[in-house]
């Protein structure tokens, strides 16, 4: 059996484009650029290189973006009249507040302040609230472009046995949701689950979203199941610092029928249904304004 190699990168690439050929079709309508505000608190170097790519990724879809950044010891009050200002302008579509915040900060409050109708990550309650019933427009961005992946790898997901590792309100939960929109059977295991690992190797999908590093090893994989690897977990190895994700690529891809690589798999999905997200809420912005 040929393991598929899922090319987040170049899927990425072409949505991108496709999001760049509909920001310029709308530009001909008369419809103004739509705007990415992006909100850095504090100097995570980590961070900031994503900030970095979400910008560059915007410019080449012909968007506008703007990065704020505050101090890592800013107060609540000033990050939420940051999120305030932005949630006013018009030339703004897109809010996204970079997570996690320094703990002195409310992240909840923070995410509940977004603009529901500019909240391109999908995290302000009545987006999950729209999300679970069926009727969202904004999903977040990484289970967004894992269903992406899927459908282009398999098809119609009805009826298959999708487990998520994970249950966090980012992915695990959201995945969930959107997995069973898609008609599969879905298995949530998590930190507490009694043998995870029997119920992962009964998945025809197997979405690992934890966070540590290399757990998901083959005997985590029924042959046969496709793997989304949706961790990105900087360790350090031979003295050199690279990128692994949650699942133990070098065990697991040899059984898979198809597997996201890390780097170059989920992360510039994500960021392309960023984009994505942009321009639907600039669509709607547009639409509403007429
Ligand atoms: N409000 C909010 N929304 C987010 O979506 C969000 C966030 N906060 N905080 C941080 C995480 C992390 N995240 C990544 C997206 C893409 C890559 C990505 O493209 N990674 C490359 C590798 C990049 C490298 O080499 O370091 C890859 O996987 O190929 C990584 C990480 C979005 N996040």
């Amino acid at each position: 059996m040929t393991t598929h190699i899922i090319d987040g990168k170049r899927l990425a690439d072409d949505l991108i484009a496709e999001v760049g050929n509909e920001v310029r079709r709308l530009a001909e309508l008369g419809v103004p650029a739509p705007g990415l505000a992006v909100v850095l608190v504090g100097e995570d170097p980590a961070s900031a290189i994503y900030v970095r790519n979400k910008i560059k990724r915007a410019q080449e879809a012909g968007m506008t973006s703007i990065e704020k950044r505050l101090p890592a010891d800013c107060t609540q009050d000033s990050l939420e009249a940051v999120v305030e200002e932005l949630n006013q302008r018009a030339d703004v579509h897109g809010i996204l507040v970079q997570l996690p915040l320094p703990k002195h900060l409310s992240e909840e409050r923070i995410i509940r302040l977004i603009a529901p109708s500019k909240d391109v990550d999908g995290f302000h309650p009545e987006n999950v609230g729209l999300l679970a019933t069926g009727q969202a427009t904004l999903i977040p961005c990484t289970p967004l472009g894992c269903l992406e992946m899927l459908q282009r790898e398999i098809g119609d997901l009805s009826g298959k046995h999708a487990v998520i590792v994970g249950r966090s309100n980012i992915v695990g939960k959201p995945m969930a949701n959107l997995l069973l929109q898609a008609n599969c059977t879905i298995t949530v295991v998590h930190s507490r689950s009694v043998n995870g690992k029997a119920i992962a190797r009964q998945a025809d999908i197997l979405v690992a979203a934890v966070g540590v590093p290399e757990l998901v090893d083959e005997t985590w994989v029924k042959p046969g199941a496709v793997v989304i690897d949706v961790g990105i977990n900087a360790i350090e190895k031979a003295g050199k610092r690279r990128l692994v994700g949650d699942v133990n690529y070098a065990k697991v891809a040899p059984y898979a029928k198809a597997i996201t690589p890390v780097p170059g798999g989920v992360g510039p999905m994500t960021i392309a249904c960023l984009m994505k997200n942009t321009l639907v809420a600039a669509q709607h912005a547009s639409q509403s304004a007429r």
